[in-house]
């Protein structure tokens, strides 16, 4: 173990956290040393393998944050916007490498992790997938090439379950596009439209956001021109290929200066 870096799961319970304790445990440059889970809630207190089923694994459930985060040379956190913040503040006296995938931050909120990361390396970003990182830089290209004629839309479906819109990575996305064009993503930024809206605004970027069933995240990018359409698409199909990523950036984080790096940075995109 003396190459494998020590990794703390937070949320374990949940359909990422699950995914990151199944990818954290079966590679060879990491190995768990804690998991966390809400206070109340029924995994806590327990070991991690017998509350999922299956035999003691020796790593025990915590809700108080801090027991884990000591042990730990990287965080992954995909929790809740209020849970990661309380996180950052820990993570960050503990000079921990803190990789955030959790979405739904209020502009106040990425101010105090801003803020966090002056003392510590956090890695956040909205969709931790390569392909998705990909399409982020090929939407900002093709933005860039094309002008306001061509109107750009948003689309992006998931399961039932999610609790934000639009998606973090339909922002990352819109976040792109804009830089494309050369305009601040606030001034054109049109979401959610219902009953008399009145025709499209030139340059706006427009959002829309789908939910049902088990969709694990679909996003399209659409630039709607006269008499043509370019539709840039990534579908997930696995939530592994979001673990996959944020083991990555954990493993990257260890010996970077403090900051709030993006996963452009670990895919060496930046
Ligand atoms: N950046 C990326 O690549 C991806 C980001 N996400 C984001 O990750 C977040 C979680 O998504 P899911 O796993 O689907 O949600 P989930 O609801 O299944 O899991 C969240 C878990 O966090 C736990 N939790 C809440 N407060 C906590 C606290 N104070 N301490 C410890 N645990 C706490 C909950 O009990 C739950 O088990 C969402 O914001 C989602 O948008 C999801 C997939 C990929
Ligand atoms: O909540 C999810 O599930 C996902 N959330 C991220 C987002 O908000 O974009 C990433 C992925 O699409 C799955």
């Amino acid at each position: 173990m003396a190459d494998s870096i020590g990794i703390a799961v937070m949320g374990a319970s949940g359909r990422m956290g699950r995914m990151l304790v199944e990818t954290v445990t079966a590679s060879d440059k990491a190995h768990l040393v804690g998991v966390t889970e809400r206070p109340g809630h029924p995994w806590v207190g327990r070991d991690l393998g017998e509350a999922t089923g299956g035999a003691r694994t020796g790593v025990m459930v915590h809700d108080d944050p801090l027991e884990v985060i000591v042990k730990a040379q990287a965080v992954i956190d995909f929790t809740t916007p209020e849970a990661t913040l309380a996180h950052a503040q820990l993570t960050a006296q503990a000079r921990c490498v803190h990789v955030i995938g959790t979405t739904g931050f209020t502009d106040g909120q990425i101010a105090a992790l801003d803020a966090a990361a002056r003392h510590a390396v956090i890695v956040r970003a909205g969709n931790m997938s390569l392909g998705v990182n990909l399409l982020v830089r090929l939407a900002q290209e093709v933005a860039h090439a094309l002008d306001a004629d061509f109107d750009v839309e948003i689309v992006e479906a998931h399961h039932r379950h999610k609790v934000d819109a639009p998606s973090g990575t339909a922002l990352m996305l819109g976040e792109a596009v804009a830089r494309g064009r050369g305009v601040d993503l606030a001034e054109v930024s049109d979401r959610g439209r219902d009953g008399m809206t009145g025709e499209r605004r030139r340059g706006d970027i427009g959002f829309a956001a789908i939910r049902g069933g088990d969709v694990v995240g679909e996003h399209d990018v659409i630039f709607a021109g006269a008499g043509e359409r370019i539709v840039l698409r990534h579908v997930a199909t696995d939530r592994g290929i979001f673990a996959r990523g944020a083991l990555r950036a954990a493993l990257w984080g260890q010996g970077q200066a403090p900051g709030h790096y993006s996963m452009m940075s670990v895919l060496g995109l930046a």
